[in-house]
């Protein structure tokens, strides 16, 4: 680096939202997807598919809207609790590129920034190669802040509760002979078996922090309604070669499993993703509730933290704990007794 940076201990001087970034028209559709993938290996007729999803949503993905609704209930939470901090927005893979956001903070003076990646588990791809793109982003931009991007967080209890409400609320609106009954059925992204394997510290943690938080939801679940609805954890959007292994089964074949089973409802409850972003819309919402309907099974598709209140708090805390996540030198040495 070509300036010192500063020590931990500063205070942030600024917030940054690090979003996965989407297509906004159909023009976009095509580079985006080239971004996303290069040197990924990913098939070409797995891309062109892929493709059609933003096309049939005119080109334009959810995700970036969801991210400006979410830097503006950041502020408006920053404000309320009295805190001075200006909130950057930039994305890995389209417009507002992180590099570019990163040359703005420099130009603005900012020192020292929290990260907060809109991405809640760990994983290759949900953690870490969020900090790769920071660690190339600060390689090109001389004079760059230190950035600090906040621990995974989907136990946390503020996006624990954010889900709890929505499952609730997904419950309320299936029929009444059925809801007693209804299967929770928590929905991830699929990622290779390899990459579950070597994620987190000690490896496989995309997989179990999933299903600690799960538990936690349904047990959120169970709380408020008396009713103990069996829960388990299934995959979406699988990508990659056919010959590579992904995590399973495939929410579609979970349900026609259910289905065969005699299970009669489904809540559908994408506890892997922080927003309604595409593979909720197009994946469960056109697919996955298509192949229910398809079965005869009553199932509901449970909204995401979103915006919700106590997940921005939660956000917030992430960010503003994060300089005293580790002791410093000095700390709890022993005081020389007077
Ligand atoms: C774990 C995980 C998350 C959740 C954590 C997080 O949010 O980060 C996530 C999020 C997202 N993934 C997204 C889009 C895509 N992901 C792809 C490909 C891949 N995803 C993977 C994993 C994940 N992806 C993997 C292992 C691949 C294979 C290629 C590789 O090894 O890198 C492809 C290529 C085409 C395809 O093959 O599907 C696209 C277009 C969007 C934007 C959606 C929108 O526009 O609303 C979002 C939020
Ligand atoms: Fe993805």
């Amino acid at each position: 680096m070509t300036n010192p940076r500063p020590e931990p201990s500063q205070p942030y001087d600024a917030l940054l939202l690090l979003g996965f970034g989407g297509p906004e028209k159909p023009e976009d559709v095509v580079p985006f997807l080239e971004n996303v993938t290069r040197g990924r290996g990913i098939p070409r007729e797995r891309l062109a598919e892929v493709g059609q999803h933003y096309f049939q949503f005119g080109g334009r993905s959810p995700i970036n809207d969801q991210n400006r609704a979410l830097i503006a209930a950041l502020e408006a939470d920053l404000a309320e609790q009295g805190i001075d901090l200006p909130v950057y927005w930039g994305n890995r893979n389209w417009e507002p590129y992180l590099t570019d956001t990163v040359r703005r903070m420099t130009e603005d003076g900012r020192r020292r920034v929290a990260c907060i990646a809109t991405s809640a588990y760990s994983s290759w791809s949900s953690c870490r190669q969020y900090r790769e793109n920071i660690a190339d982003a600060l390689a090109e931009v001389p004079e760059a802040p230190r950035i600090d991007k906040i621990r995974w967080f989907a136990h946390h209890p503020g996006f624990v509760a954010a889900n709890v409400d929505t499952t609730l609320a997904a419950l309320r609106d299936l029929p009444d002979e059925v809801r007693d009954e209804a299967r929770l059925v928590f929905v991830t992204h699929s990622i290779p078996t390899k990459m579950n394997d070597e994620s987190g510290p000690t490896g496989g943690e995309y997989v179990e922090q999933h299903l600690a938080t799960a538990a936690a939801v349904a047990a959120g679940v169970a709380e408020a309604t008396g009713t103990e609805h069996a829960h388990e954890l299934v995959y979406c959007s699988r990508s990659g070669s056919p010959r590579t292994p992904w995590l399973e089964p495939d929410v579609n074949d979970r349900l026609e499993e259910l289905a065969a089973e005699g299970v009669r409802a489904v809540v559908l409850v994408p506890v892997g993703f922080v927003s309604d972003h595409m593979e909720v819309v197009y994946d469960l919402d056109t697919e996955a509730l298509a192949t229910a309907s398809k079965l005869g099974v009553e199932a509901r598709r449970a909204g995401t933290a979103g915006v919700d209140p106590r997940f921005v708090a939660a956000l917030r805390e992430l960010a503003l704990e994060r300089p005293i996540e580790q002791c410093p030198a000095h700390c709890c040495l022993p005081r020389t007794s007077a």
